[in-house]
């Protein structure tokens, strides 16, 4: 119920689907509509998919009437209550694993709760936490030696202990309830999808191997986690177009806007589902949008414009920009993978989210990196000093949702922006983006090593080898 899990996930059972599994998602209705006609293609052509529907009980959830994904929630407040809220869900699922009995449950992080369920039933469950091997790795250690409580202060870095690579972090880029040995309802939370995690026979995990060759051994060995690696899944789906949301309004613009530019020579801005900028950010990116003398094209989705802060674009500014055609802003959900596999797409400006990053490296795109709050620090470091392929606007906290301040300033974004799109070092990294492209995408082709990860989850599946716990 995030976009961010809920569109991987979808994939994920297409996937099992398409190997001859009969796959059965369940979700909410308004979720269901997002993606129903997928699946229903699916079906026509022989897969055995289908979505089951609960409705989620907004009211009793103290919510408004239709908030049945975490990207509506615009408050803590809200956030939290639809998280609680995910508990009333427990009954109606309980009734489907009593009565379908399914060899496996796959569940998102948030329904920590539908592990006990399942285990009391004795079906075994898989863990999917949306995010890549190294995130996992990172996380375990932080949680096993705590090194950010022997620092003295928010910004003094320590290294992430036991790493194949040596790492630093600082605690302004870590969630707080690392931080907090106490329980907020938030540490609970989180403690509940971490244990939910570890009590799973293993992980799925939306990566491939070539990618984080050591993380994955490092997952196994030093984590002690059964891990299979299906990704990236969006690779695996031919319908670019719908995912999570409709994107069917500007499709064909944004595709015939770049199908007027050279190859590599535009920037794509976007930063997920969840992201909320104050108008004050926004005007920053848009003015060093201008000073970069880049052509770009920005998705400013209605998650990343406060409710009460629209006048945030310079004047004159879109105007400005359909006249000289340097510049394409979208107002709503962009058609992203279709964007990123554009070949005029030079670099992409991202928050860092799992699903972005794999689209961006699917692509063979180098990125600018703006990690805001989540594992999104962690991935920065993937993408900037592992695979060298990301250049870091300078974000170096958790933003909060209602900030209004800005914390990136418009030389920062000018000179990143800059680093990806021109010159040396532009080349070698777009060099490297491409290399890595190409080995997801074998990845997951016939005998690709993501392709036979997955072969060989079904295959101990069939054969009863998982089992509950
Ligand atoms: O206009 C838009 C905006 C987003 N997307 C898609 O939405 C997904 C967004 O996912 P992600 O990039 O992972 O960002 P979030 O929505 O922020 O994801 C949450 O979930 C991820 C998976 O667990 C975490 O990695 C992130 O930190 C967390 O914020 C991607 O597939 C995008 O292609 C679009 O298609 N169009």
């Amino acid at each position: 119920m995030a976009p961010g899990h809920m569109i991987p996930l979808v994939d994920i059972a297409r996937q099992f689907a398409r190997h001859g599994v009969k796959a059965t998602i369940i979700t909410t209705p308004l979720n269901a509509s997002k993606f129903s006609k997928t699946i229903q293609r699916d079906r026509e052509m022989g897969s055995d998919i289908s979505i089951r529907t609960v409705k989620f009980p907004c009211k009793e959830a103290g919510l408004p009437e239709g908030c049945e994904n975490i990207a509506s929630t615009t408050s803590t407040l809200m956030y939290l209550n639809f998280i609680m809220g995910l508990s009333l869900f427990q009954n109606p699922i309980e009734q489907f694993l009593e009565e379908d009995h399914p060899d496996c449950l796959i569940a998102a992080p948030q329904f920590s709760w539908a592990v006990d369920v399942a285990t009391k039933l004795e079906i075994p469950t898989l863990a999917f936490n949306g995010s890549g091997f190294f995130p996992l790795c990172a996380l375990h250690s932080l949680m096993e030696h705590k090194p950010h409580l022997n620092v003295e202060s928010e910004m003094e870095e320590f290294v992430i202990p036991g790493l194949p690579d040596t790492i630093k972090m600082s605690r302004q880029k870590l969630s707080e309830h690392l931080m907090d040995e106490k329980d907020t309802p938030v540490t609970a939370i989180v403690k509940a999808i971490m244990r939910a995690e570890t009590t799973s026979y293993g992980v799925i995990v939306n990566s491939f191997y070539e990618m984080e060759p050591n993380y994955v051994k490092h997952s196994r060995e030093v984590v002690g986690r059964k891990v299979w690696h299906v990704g990236p899944i969006s690779l695996c789906n031919e319908d670019k177009s719908q995912r999570g949301q409709d994107s069917s309004f500007c499709e064909q613009k944004c595709l015939d806007w770049l199908d007027t530019k050279e190859p590599k020579s535009v920037i794509y801005i976007c930063f997920g589902s969840m992201a909320v900028f104050s108008s004050a950010q926004l005007l920053e990116i848009a003015i060093a949008l201008e000073a970069s003398n880049q052509q770009f094209i920005w998705a400013v989705t209605q998650n990343t414009i406060n409710e009460e802060q629209n006048e945030w674009i310079p004047e004159g500014f879109e105007e400005k920009l359909n006249v000289n055609g340097r510049g394409l802003i979208i107002k709503g959900w962009a058609p992203q993978v279709l964007i990123l596999d554009h070949e005029a797409i030079g670099g992409f400006v991202t928050h860092c989210g799992w699903n972005s990053l794999l689209e961006g490296v699917s692509a063979g795109v180098p990125m600018i990196t703006w990690p805001l709050s989540a594992e999104q620090f962690f991935n920065e470091k993937l993408l900037v000093e592992i695979l060298k392929i990301g250049v870091p606007v300078g974000s170096e906290a958790w933003s909060n949702r209602t900030d209004s301040t800005v914390p990136i300033n418009r030389k920062d974004i000018e000179r990143a922006v800059t680093k990806v799109m021109v010159g040396q070092e532009a080349e070698e990294m777009r060099g490297r983006a491409a290399a890595l492209g190409e080995l997801a995408k074998r990845a997951v082709e016939k005998g690709g090593s993501s392709h036979n990860s997955l072969i060989s989850l079904l295959e101990q599946l069939r054969n009863a080898k998982i089992t509950s716990n």
